[in-house]
Order: C-alpha cells, then sequence, then structure tokens
C-alpha cells in the first residue's frame, strides 16, 4: 500500500525507523520511498545508459581491489547527475536530519550507489565497516524489484556475530528498504536468480583531520 505520494517521507516511516534502531540495531521498511521516485529510480537503474556500472571492487581508497569470488556485481554511484537521483538524494538528506535530530547520531553525510546483480551474482559474508576504522555508520539498501518470487533468491542474509544461521532474510522486493548498524551485523546476499536492482548506501560521520573528509570513498 501507498503511503504517501509528496516528495517527502513519510513520518510514520521515520519514526518507526528510529525506534527500531534504537531497539534493535536494524529495521526493515516496506513502501519506503514515494512509488514515482522508485519508478524512476528503477529505470534509471535498468535502463539509464548514461550510468556506467562498473564491476564492484572490496577494501576502500588504494586497497581497493576486484575480487569476484567476494562479491560480483556492478556498481555506479549516485552523483545528483539526473532528477531522479536529486529526488533520492534529498529523501535521504531528510532521513539523515531526522536520525540525527532524535537519535544524535551526528551522521555527517550520504554516500551511495547503484547495484546491479545479474543472474548468479552474490556477495559474500563481510561487514560494511570495521570497529573502529571507518566513517560508516549506518547502511541502507533499497530494493527496486518488482514482481520478486522466492525462486528468484538473491535475499539478504542477516547474522548475529559468528553464527551460521541468518536472524533475518530480507526479500528484495520492490521498494523495501533496510537499514541497519554497519558496524554490527555480518550480512550477505544470496545468489540472485534473475536481475535484481538496488541501492547501497552510508550515513557517515565526520572524522576528519585538517580539513580533509576522512576516509574518502
Ligand atoms: O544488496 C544487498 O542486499 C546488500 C548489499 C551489500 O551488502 C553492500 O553493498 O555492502
Ligand atoms: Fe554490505
Amino acid at each position: 500500500m501507498q503511503r504517501h505520494d509528496a516528495g517527502c517521507l513519510d513520518e510514520q516511516v521515520i519514526a518507526t525507523i528510529c525506534e527500531q534502531l534504537t531497539v534493535y540495531g536494524y529495521c526493515v521498511v516496506a513502501d519506503f520511498l514515494p512509488e514515482l521516485v522508485a519508478n524512476a529510480l528503477y529505470l534509471e537503474a535498468s535502463s539509464d545508459h548514461r550510468l556506467s556500472f562498473k564491476q564492484a571492487a572490496i577494501g576502500r581508497e588504494q586497497l581497493q581491489q576486484v575480487n569476484t569470488q567476494v562479491r560480483s556485481d556492478s556498481i555506479a554511484w549516485l552523483n545528483n547527475q539526473s532528477e531522479t537521483q536529486g529526488l533520492y538524494l534529498k529523501l535521504m538528506e531528510h532521513l539523515r536530519i531526522e536520525i540525527n535530530r532524535r537519535l544524535f547520531l551526528g551522521l555527517f553525510d550520504y554516500e551511495s550507489h547503484f547495484a546491479h546483480y545479474g543472474q548468479g551474482d552474490f556477495y559474500k559474508r563481510h561487514v560494511d565497516a570495521f570497529k573502529g576504522s571507518s566513517n560508516r555508520l549506518l547502511s541502507s539498501v533499497v530494493y527496486l524489484n518488482a514482481d520478486w518470487v522466492k525462486a528468484d533468491q538473491g535475499e539478504l542474509l542477516m547474522f548475529h556475530d559468528e553464527q551460521v544461521s541468518p536472524f533475518l532474510i530480507v526479500e528484495p522486493i520492490f521498494n523495501q528498504c533496510v537499514i541497519f548498524l554497519s558496524e554490527q551485523f555480518p550480512h550477505e546476499v544470496r545468489t540472485a536468480k534473475r536481475d535484481r536492482y538496488s541501492i547501497a548506501g552510508w550515513f557517515r560521520t565526520n572524522n576528519s583531520i585538517g580539513g580533509q573528509i576522512d576516509p574518502p570513498r
């Protein structure tokens, strides 16, 4: 059900996200974005040739390397280059401000990329940030796949510490969003059986030294 059509996130959704992050450290939200925005994002991700998807790498900065044993998806960073990206980034900026206002997390900015998992692609178990060594505080993933069925797999599996069984399985269904503490939860993307589109993003704190934002992407 669509709860909102204006160019903003639903207030109740924001309140729920903040409550669940406080209690559990993660939350899953259905119908996250205004439907028009989610549709436009899907169209852009799946068919806008100005986006040049590149094989995703792991690690940061100079240590980045492509390792298709770990992840085999392709990504394209959002940089406000289209009206659609502008709408999405504005909504996430609103969310950033609201989370800071309610939870005092001191989130400083938000970086995000489209991700495309083709048939057979996966992302093995990992954490998005290692304790104390990153400024990624909250991870978000918005899924853009209409008509996803169980047989398509490609679920996000979330784990507690070293446990082998996931405590949460998130299907990558259209306009569903998951937000979680980046250092807290190992997770993996099960091999997708069909094209799978999403936007992964990170709210970051500012650990800048000498005016340089640390670390850059
Ligand atoms: O697409 C997903 O469900 C998760 C992606 C992910 O873990 C990442 O990009 O770091
Ligand atoms: Fe991740």
